[in-house]
């Protein structure tokens, strides 16, 4: 499908964007056009890479004229330009409006007006029932791109989107930070052992939106089957595998945590379709016609529970370290590591 095309990644600079080079670099795709709005970041990628497939393109997804100036000749987009980071999103919520919001409004505009023929948005599991200002401001553009996909003939731009969990041991996240911690000897900062977390990896993120790419309708939202552990599992199998004895501390909750996470809330899972290692949240396709919604409503009555990281498959701490060991990362920092 990717055959002779054109794929743009907006944050293209990220642990993502680069996820998708490595599965896309050697295929036949004519370009990969990277978006994003960090000259040295490109840079280091210009060099690192040193392939004439892929294009830099110095923009921003808040300003539309620059997406518009980028956009020429683009067949897909992955919409992966986010601030992510629940803190600083808890400092300056009306920054991660203007970029999660109205930036995924300004690519969807951009790509309806030129005519690119999918678009993939990736969200997170902190949009469903969120409570801190990142989750919030994904929520409103989960909202923003089903609200927009009903506007444009898919045959014409086909517009539908990720959710996603934890992505393990990404820039900042606590794996590397236990890591860094079991190696230079301090305790292990555990917010609170029993909070739990899906465990995805990025290579499943990248798998999943190209799930999402080859069997979304307009609107849905694909969200990856995923097993979980609490953060106390994940701290001591990371001590197992070093064979570390530091102290775990615990410090107690973040700035807009929550003890567990949610994939699916108990809404949506009444609603979707159960596809094996995926559900499809499809939009609602009702128009605003007032008697649907408040007189005819047509949900399905069931006993569904939200689908969350207490209530998903539980992994073990053996289970734990199998997925720990599957990650590059993790493999790279045990080598040298004084066993
Ligand atoms: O010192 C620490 C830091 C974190 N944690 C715990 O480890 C878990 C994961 O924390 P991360 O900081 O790795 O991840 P978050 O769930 O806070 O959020 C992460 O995942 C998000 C996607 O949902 C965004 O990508 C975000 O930027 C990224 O930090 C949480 O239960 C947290 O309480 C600790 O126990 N000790």
């Amino acid at each position: 499908m990717f055959r002779d095309k054109v794929l743009m990644i907006t944050g293209g600079t990220g642990s993502f964007g680069n996820a998708v080079l490595k599965r896309f670099l050697n295929t036949d795709i004519r370009e990969i056009r990277i978006f994003s709005r960090d000259e040295k970041k490109q840079d280091d990628m210009r060099k690192h890479y040193k392939n004439d497939k892929i294009k830099f393109y110095i923009g921003d997804i808040r300003d539309l004229q620059s997406i518009k100036s980028a956009i020429s000749g683009v067949d897909f987009i992955f919409q992966a330009a986010a601030l992510k980071q629940v803190p600083s999103c808890e400092f300056f919520p009306m920054e991660a409006v203007k970029t999660n919001v109205i930036g995924t409004d300004n690519v969807l505009t951009a790509a309806i007006e030129s005519g690119v023929k999918k678009v993939i948005c990736l969200s997170t599991d902190k949009a469903a029932y969120p409570i801190n200002a990142m989750g919030i401001s994904k929520a409103m553009m989960e909202r923003v791109f089903v609200a927009k996909s009903k506007t444009v003939d898919p045959e014409r731009t086909l517009i539908c989107g990720t959710r996603y969990g934890n992505v393990m041991a990404s820039r900042g996240s606590v794996i590397p930070l236990f890591i860094d911690q079991i190696k230079s000897g301090q305790s292990l900062t555990v917010t609170d052992p029993n909070m739990t977390r899906f465990l995805m990896s990025l290579e499943e993120a990248v798998e999943l939106v190209i799930f999402a790419f080859e069997n979304s309708k307009a609107g849905d939202i694909m969200v990856q089957k995923s097993p979980a552990s609490t953060i106390g599992d994940l701290a001591q199998a990371l001590k197992e595998l070093f064979k570390a004895d530091n102290d775990i501390q615990v410090i107690g909750t973040r700035h807009g945590e929550k003890t567990s996470e949610t994939l699916l809330t108990r809404e949506e899972h009444l609603v979707a379709e159960d596809l094996g290692n995926y559900f499809r949240v499809p939009a609602d396709t009702r128009d605003l016609n007032y008697d649907k919604y408040f007189i005819k409503g047509s949900q399905k009555l069931t006993n569904a529970q939200e689908y969350t990281s207490d209530n998903t498959e539980r992994l073990n701490m053996e289970k734990v370290k199998e997925k720990l060991l599957t990650l590059e990362y993790v493999r790279n920092e045990l080598k040298g590591w004084d066993l």
